[in-house]
Parts: C-alpha cells; structure tokens; sequence
C-alpha cells in the first residue's frame, strides 16, 4: 500500500512515494525530480521498477497537455490519478483568494503543507510560504489558518532572461551577489536575489504587523537554497513542502 504524491512545476515535475498513512514531515521512501521534457521517459526509466501506488496525488501548474503527458507514463498501474484543485477550504485553511479555483495549485498545496508544519510543531501563529521555482511566490497564512494572499514575481532564470532579451549590453556569465556590485555579473546577480529577498522580507513585515507576531518563515523549492543566504529574515529551508501538502489533503479527505 503506497501513496504517490506528484508536484509538476513549469521546469520539473518532481514525485515521492510514502507508506499508506504516512503523514506530513515523514521521509519518502523514493523520490526523483525530471525535466518536463523528459516525462515521456518516467514509465521506462524512474517509475519502472515502483511497486504499483494505491493512490496518486498531484498537483500541476503546467497545463492539460502536460498533465496528459503525465497520466500516460501511469496507464501500466491500472489506476487514475487525482489532482488538486484550489477550493475555498481544505485540511484547515480556508482559501482567500477572490476566486479560489485561480490559485495556483502548488500555492495551495504549500500553504496547506505549511499549515501542516507549524501545527505538528505546535505553532499557532501566522505562517509565510515561500516557493523558490521557475516563478517565485510568496503566500500568507493568518494565526487562524487563513490564506489572505500572496505575490508572484519572476524567478532568477526569467529575470536574466528577460534583461538579456530587452537589452543589448547584458550578456554576461552568472556572478555573485554583493553588497555593492562592481561589474555587470554580479550587479544582475544581485539584483534578482535583491529583488527575491526583498519582495520576501516585505510580505514577511507586513504579515507581522497584522497578525502581531513573527510569522514562521518557510522556504522551498528547487532555488531556495541559492536564496537562502541572502535573506535576512528567520526562515527554515523544508524541501518537500508540497509533498507534505498533498499528504494533509490526502489523509484529510480519508
Ligand atoms: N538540479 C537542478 N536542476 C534544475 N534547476 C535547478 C536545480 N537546482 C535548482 N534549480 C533551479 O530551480 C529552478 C526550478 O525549480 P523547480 O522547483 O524545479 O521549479 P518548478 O517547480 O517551477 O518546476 C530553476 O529555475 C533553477 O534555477
Ligand atoms: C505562479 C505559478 C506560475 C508558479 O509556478 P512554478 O514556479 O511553481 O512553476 C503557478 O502557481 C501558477 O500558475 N499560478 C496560477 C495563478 C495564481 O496563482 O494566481
Ligand atoms: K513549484
């Protein structure tokens, strides 16, 4: 008896396998990370020698066709899978967006995993989500479970990308993050962590002021950790965060 849980990002769709009933915070007992271009290749290669699941979670932000792309590679295990969809409550967090169902579902899923976290810990104050992948999102969860909203903002790729693209002098190779940059690398390597942390430490003081504590500061993703030190803010690195979300949902729903 086992339980897949699937999180499919615009760069890699990233799984784990858990014991039936394993709940958030337990280790995987397998887990992987493919580009999205290499989905067709998961039956054959990552997936081939998984005892069949008995339940599939998933959670995807890139699309039907991917989705679809996905679903193939499971037709040998003779079960279908389910996917997350953002509703107004779920595992103890009521969902503040305007129209639940447009919240990104990773969003969803890792505040729920968040949630999860801080509860398990026997924290009940305000808790920040934030999510370090091809975009960056920042998510606030209020002392009483409720998700008040966050920001979207691009992540380090799509920064340089678009500088290089909109500009005839910015191309240059990675450089370092400094307090004062000095040459062209480095000033756009700060310049998008600046912009990260920055956006990070605001949401991280505004959510204080609300709620009149220090929220819990939360961080994954596949870049959190190139991030990471260059926050000046409390945070914890949890790299499966979704994960953990997708078993809140699942154990939830029962
Ligand atoms: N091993 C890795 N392979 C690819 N990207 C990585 C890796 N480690 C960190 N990254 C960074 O993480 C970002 C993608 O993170 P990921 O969590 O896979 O995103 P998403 O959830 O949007 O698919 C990339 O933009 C890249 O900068
Ligand atoms: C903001 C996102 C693109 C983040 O995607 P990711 O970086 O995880 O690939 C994704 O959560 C999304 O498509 N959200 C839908 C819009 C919204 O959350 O308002
Ligand atoms: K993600």
């Amino acid at each position: 008896m086992s339980f897949l849980a699937i999180d499919i990002g615009n760069t890699r769709l990233k799984w784990a396998v858990y014991p039936d009933g394993a709940e958030p915070g337990s280790p995987p007992e397998q887990h992987g990370a493919v580009f999205l271009e290499n989905i067709d290749r998961l039956a054959d290669e990552d997936w081939q020698n998984l005892a069949p699941p008995t339940r599939i979670l998933g959670s995807n932000v890139a699309g039907d066709a991917v989705r679809r792309r996905v679903e193939e590679q499971m037709e040998h295990w003779d079960l279908a899978a389910r996917w997350v969809v953002p509703s107004s409550e779920a595992a103890g967090v009521t969902n503040g967006y305007d129209h639940p169902t447009r919240l990104g579902a990773d969003r969803w899923v890792a505040v729920i995993g968040a949630h999860a976290h801080a509860r398990k810990r026997g924290f009940d104050g305000p808790v920040l989500t934030v999510m370090v992948g091809t975009a960056v999102t920042v998510d606030a969860l209020s002392s009483s479970g409720q998700f008040l909203g966050g920001l979207i903002l691009p992540g380090h790729g799509i920064m340089l990308r678009a500088l290089e693209g909109g500009t005839a002098g910015l191309r240059v190779p990675t450089g370092e993050v400094r307090d004062f940059p000095t040459n062209t690398s480095d000033a756009l390597t700060t310049g998008g962590t600046f912009a990260i942390t920055g956006a990070i430490e605001r949401m991280s003081r505004l959510l204080r002021q609300r709620e009149g504590r220090e929220p819990l500061l939360l961080m994954t993703g596949g870049a959190g950790w190139k991030v990471a030190p260059s926050l000046d803010v409390p945070h914890e690195l949890v790299e499966g965060l979704i994960f953990d979300g997708l078993l809140a949902i699942n154990a939830a729903r029962g």
